[in-house]
């Protein structure tokens, strides 16, 4: 027991077998957050399981349902550290059923082309979530240097 918030975001791709493009929200609220964009998701509830909350959180800020892939690996078992008091999993993801809205937290949704990386890391991101980004962009173009995204799938 961390004691840390546990919570969980979505990186939602095109296609896991060949992820060209990721799905990112922007946030309404807090005001130290609204109008930064993040990976759609959020905390885990008490006895939830870590991926049946990721569901959970995209079905209800984006109206949908998805298939996982595998986890972005982090540092820690928790995570991603966002803050002294919270810890993001992030997994990616593509549509299963749906088409995303910003039903929830989120103004805007936008999908980035994952190949152009100063398009995706010039975007006013929540603070915390550049390393993440970076680890993922990282990650998807070591997946198409070996020849698709097999490894983001599970
Ligand atoms: N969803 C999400 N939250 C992030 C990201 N980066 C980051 O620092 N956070 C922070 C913002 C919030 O303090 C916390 C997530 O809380 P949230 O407000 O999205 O959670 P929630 O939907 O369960 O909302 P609530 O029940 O607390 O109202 O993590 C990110 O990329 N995605």
């Amino acid at each position: 027991m961390t004691g840390l918030i546990n919570v969980v975001g979505g990186a939602v791709v095109d296609s896991l077998a060949e992820p060209g493009k990721l799905l990112v929200a922007r946030r309404t609220a807090p005001p130290q957050f609204a109008g930064m964009w993040e990976f759609p998701g959020g905390k885990v509830e008490p006895g939830e399981a870590a991926e049946d909350a990721l569901h959970r959180e995209l079905r209800e800020e984006l109206g949908v349902q998805v298939r996982l892939g595998a986890e972005l690996p982090a540092a820690t078992a928790a995570g991603w550290p966002l803050n002294e008091k919270a810890a993001m999993r992030v997994w990616f993801a593509e549509l299963e059923d749906g088409e995303p809205l910003p039903l929830e937290d989120h103004d805007e949704l936008r999908w980035l082309d994952l190949r152009n990386s100063e398009d995706v890391l010039g975007l006013p991101w929540i603070p915390a979530d550049f390393p993440i980004v970076e680890a993922l962009l990282a990650a998807v173009h070591a997946a198409r240097l070996r020849g698709g995204g097999a490894e983001l799938i599970r």
